[in-house]
């Protein structure tokens, strides 16, 4: 089984929109688990622009003493990063390699050239307890140095799974997230997707063994919106609960 995490992200930027605290980001993280979702995942920028450090802290505050509910919370492991890392101990760290102020996640790590820049930071990450994964685009050589790393899964990167998903050379693209995720985990990783997931292209990804986790905001809020919050998480789960 697949655990869904929801990105909060589109709860933020729409309560910044205003300058007061609605929606309210801690009270839809409840709603979310309230209807069964076991996880929240949060991606503070620099900029603030929709999660900021208190709904980290809030987040973390909430989830905390709430048995089999993970935070997950992704970024740039910036200093500021770490250090809220290290003050909240979220259950999941997911780094990702963005730039201040880009605006939205783009790509992975190129363990090539950032391998000797993230084994301190995975060391100091690991004294906080928190499980950490690394965003990785589905690629055999990245996947084989991200093993010899100290991270623990790796997030596949999906947008390009997601973009393709109706196009004729799909079919190509899935087979290489899923020869990724298999030579991940025959190496040791743990395997989470997230980017542009939906509906329509989930039940295709968890059909790939041994997903653990996929992280959805961006079209999940929208479906929210269109569909009803209840029937969207109804039907998220379903499809995460069938997953290979
Ligand atoms: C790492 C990742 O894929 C997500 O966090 C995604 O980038 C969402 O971030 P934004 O909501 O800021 O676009
Ligand atoms: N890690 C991916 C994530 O948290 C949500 O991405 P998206 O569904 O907003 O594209």
């Amino acid at each position: 089984m697949t655990a869904l995490s929801v990105n909060l992200n589109k709860i933020a930027l729409l309560r910044n929109s205003r300058g007061h605290d609605e929606p309210n980001v801690v009270a839809f993280a409840k709603k979310f688990i309230d209807l069964g979702v076991t996880g929240i995942t949060i991606h503070p920028r620099p900029d603030e622009r929709h999660i900021t450090r208190q709904d980290a802290i809030d987040l973390g505050n909430l989830i905390a003493p709430l048995k089999g509910i993970e935070l997950n919370i992704e970024g740039y492991p910036s200093e500021e990063f770490l250090q809220l890392i290290e003050a909240v101990k979220p259950d999941q760290t997911t780094l990702v390699p963005d730039l201040p102020g880009q605006l939205t996640s783009d790509h992975g790590f190129d363990f090539n050239t950032q391998a000797e820049f993230l084994a301190p930071i995975l060391s100091r990450l690991k004294q906080t307890g928190t499980r950490i994964s690394v965003f990785l685009d589905p690629d055999l050589e990245q996947v084989k140095m991200a093993a010899k790393s100290d991270a623990d899964r790796i997030e596949l990167y999906t947008e390009e799974y997601a973009r393709t998903f109706i196009s004729a050379d799909h079919d190509e693209v899935h087979q290489r997230y899923q020869a990724a995720a298999l030579l991940a985990q025959e190496l040791g990783l743990a395997v989470n997707g997230g980017h542009d997931l939906n509906l329509n292209n989930l039940k295709k990804f968890v059909s790939i063994p041994g997903i653990l986790e996929v992280s959805i905001g961006h079209a999940l809020i929208i479906e929210c919106l269109e569909q009803g919050m209840n029937s969207v998480v109804e039907q998220y789960l379903a499809i995460c609960q069938h997953s290979a």
